[in-house]
């Protein structure tokens, strides 16, 4: 193996650090204390970890955590009626409806009802405008953890070919706006893009987001390239006993870090990076609403 690790736990760790001294200055100089409300309907287990990992480490950072988890059969009145109290409720900054959410409420109606000024995933449609324009805006999480991660390691990223594999809203478009904004050639390929694995070959950088367990293989990777695994998929493991799994990401992480130069494992890499931007997002939420200069490098 040959890749250097980009080590995302310890990345993240850092990023809250420094949200944490961001937070104290805010209080000390301020007296304002940055709020964060997560909504959560139904019990689905995986998001229901990643809604108490918010919870915690919100509160590790010293920001006031409001949760709300709602029924699975919850009405779309009701889920509204509760987003339109957080967004009138001025000690709260950012609001997050964790996703995906039962099937019977409309995702689009229900992020559009955000502030988006307390849309710190990002995801609200005038979020999507303003950074698709290149126009300041809240950036969604996932794509914003990679970006400081490349920027981390390649200081400039000015010229590179980059190939971001995935096209969903929430990572891939967004992936490739903020690597067009560091001045990237910025190619969006997907499981229909022709001769893909010679696309891929091209790139510099290349974010895998396709959602499909060890998708690229190690022989489309450039040698020396930098690669960015944002796949999280969880796959049985009988070799380590009876019902036990596995994490793999969109990369065959063996095959693709023998010729990377630098890889993001699974576990361990893009995911942690999330929930630290949700934090540095909260804190930048709570800046700009009292006018405030928004946080050094927390940002894109
Ligand atoms: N409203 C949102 N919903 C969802 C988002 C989001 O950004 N906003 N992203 C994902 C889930 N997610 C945060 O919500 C998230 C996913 C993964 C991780 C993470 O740290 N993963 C670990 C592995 C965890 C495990 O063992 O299962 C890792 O990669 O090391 C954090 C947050 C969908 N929903």
């Amino acid at each position: 193996m040959s890749a250097q690790v980009i080590d995302g736990k310890a990345f993240a760790a850092k990023v809250r650090g420094q949200v944490a001294e961001g937070v104290s200055k805010l209080k000390a100089d301020h007296d304002l204390v940055p709020g964060l409300a997560v909504v959560l309907v139904g019990e689905d287990p995986a998001s229901e970890v990643y809604v108490r990992s918010k919870g915690k480490m919100t509160v590790e950072v010293g920001m006031k955590s409001v949760e709300h988890r709602l029924d699975a059969d919850t009405s779309e009145t009701d889920l509204l009626a509760v987003i339109k109290s957080l967004n009138e409720d001025a000690s709260i900054h950012g609001i997050l409806v964790q996703l995906p959410l039962p099937k019977h409420l409309n995702e689009d109606l229900v992020i559009n009802s955000i502030d988006p000024a307390k849309d710190v995933d990002g995801f609200h449609i005038s979020n999507v405008g303003l950074l698709g324009t290149g126009q300041k805006s809240m950036v969604p999480c996932t794509p914003l953890g990679c970006l400081m991660m490349l920027r981390d390691h390649h200081g400039s990223l000015s010229g590179l070919d980059a190939v971001v594999v995935g096209r969903s809203n929430i990572v891939g478009k967004p992936m490739a706006q903020l690597l067009l904004g560091d001045s990237c050639t910025v190619t969006i390929a997907h499981s229909r893009t022709k001769d893909l694995p010679d696309v891929v070959r091209r790139a510099d950088i290349v974010v895998a987001a396709v959602g499909r367990p060890e998708m690229v293989p190690g022989d489309w990777i450039k040698p020396g390239a930098t690669v960015i695994d944002v796949g999280i998929n969880r796959l049985d493991a009988p070799e380590k006993g009876e019902g036990k799994t596995r994490l793999v990401g969109d990369v065959h992480y063996e095959s693709a870090a023998a010729v990377a130069g630098a890889i993001t494992p699974v576990p361990g890499g893009v995911g942690p990076m999330t929930i630290a931007c949700l934090l540095a997002n909260t804190l930048t939420a709570c800046c700009r609403a009292n006018g405030l200069p928004e946080p050094e490098g927390l940002t894109a």
